[in-house]
C-alpha cells in the first residue's frame, strides 16, 4: 500500500476513533480489491477506493443508529459496502451482507475472511424473500441499490420495531422523495430524514437517508420477489 493510502486509511481511523485492527483490515479489503480485476467495482485504485468504498462507508457511523446498532444487514452488498467497512469498524456489530448474485456474497465472506473479521454472515437471496430474517435488525443499510421507496419496502420486514433503514443516497430529485415519502407512510415507517455527510474533501452530494419503524408492517407486504421494483408504491 503506498504511502498516501495509508495515511488517508490512518486519518479516517482518527476521525471515526477506530481501533489499530480495524485499520489493519480496511487496508486488508484495499488490497483485495487492488488485486482482483474480478471484483464488482470499477473502483479498485486504492487512492480512490479508500474514498469511494472506505471513507463512505464509515460515514454511516455519523448515524446514531448505526452507532448504537447490534444488528445490522447490508442489502445488495455488492463488494461488501458498507457491510465489510462497519464491521471491521463496530467489531461488536453482528452485520449480514446480503446479494442475489451468488458469486458476490461468496466474494465477501472470502474477503471479510481475509480481513480477520468474526462478526460478518453472508446471506445468498433477495431482501424481499428472505422469511428468516423478518423481524430481526435494528439497521437494514443499502449503498446503490434502487430508489428510496423500493428501499423501504425491502427494509420495513427486516427491522424490528424502532429499527430504521439507512440509505446511502446522492442528490435525491423531487420524485425519489417524494415517492419515498408515500412509501414509508404505507409501510409504518417514519418521515425519511436525509442528513449530509462529506466522507471526503471532493464529495458532492452525498447523504445518508434514514425511516425509522414506527409501526408494524401492513399484512401483504413483503409483496412477491421483484414487486417492489416492478410495481413501486
Ligand atoms: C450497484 S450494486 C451496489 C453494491 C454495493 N452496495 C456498493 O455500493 O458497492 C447493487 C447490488 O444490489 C443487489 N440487489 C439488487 N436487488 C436486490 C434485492 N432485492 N435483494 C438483495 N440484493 C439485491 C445486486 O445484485 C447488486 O449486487
Amino acid at each position: 500500500m503506498s504511502d498516501r493510502v495509508a495515511a488517508r486509511l490512518a486519518a479516517l481511523g482518527t476521525e471515526h476513533g477506530l481501533d489499530e485492527p480495524a485499520v489493519v483490515a480496511l487496508g486488508v479489503l484495499l488490497d483485495v480489491l487492488a488485486a482482483d480485476e474480478h471484483a464488482a467495482t470499477t473502483v479498485r485504485d486504492p487512492t480512490e477506493a479508500v474514498d469511494r468504498h472506505v471513507a463512505d462507508g464509515l460515514s454511516g457511523l455519523t448515524a446514531p443508529e448505526i452507532r448504537e446498532a447490534r444488528t445490522l444487514v447490508d442489502v445488495g452488498t455488492g463488494i461488501g459496502v458498507p457491510a465489510l467497512v462497519l464491521a471491521a469498524a463496530r467489531p461488536e456489530l453482528q452485520v449480514v451482507a446480503m446479494d442475489t448474485v451468488r458469486r458476490k456474497v461468496e466474494w465477501v465472506a472470502a474477503t471479510a475472511e481475509r480481513m480477520g473479521l468474526q462478526n460478518v454472515r453472508t446471506v445468498h437471496g433477495r431482501a424481499e424473500a428472505w422469511s428468516a430474517g423478518r423481524h430481526r435488525f435494528d439497521v437494514v443499510t443499502a449503498r446503490a441499490v434502487a430508489p428510496l421507496g423500493v428501499l423501504l419496502e425491502y427494509a420495513a420486514p427486516l427491522l424490528r420495531p424502532g429499527g430504521a433503514l439507512v440509505a446511502w443516497k446522492g442528490q435525491l430529485d423531487d420524485d425519489e422523495s417524494r415517492t419515498g415519502r408515500g412509501a414509508a407512510k404505507q409501510l409504518g415507517m417514519g418521515e425519511p430524514r436525509s442528513q449530509r455527510v462529506t466522507p471526503w474533501p471532493e464529495a458532492r452530494e452525498r447523504r445518508l437517508v434514514v425511516s425509522v419503524k414506527e409501526r408494524p408492517t401492513p399484512k401483504g407486504f413483503p409483496r412477491k420477489p421483484g414487486e417492489a421494483r416492478r410495481r413501486p408504491l
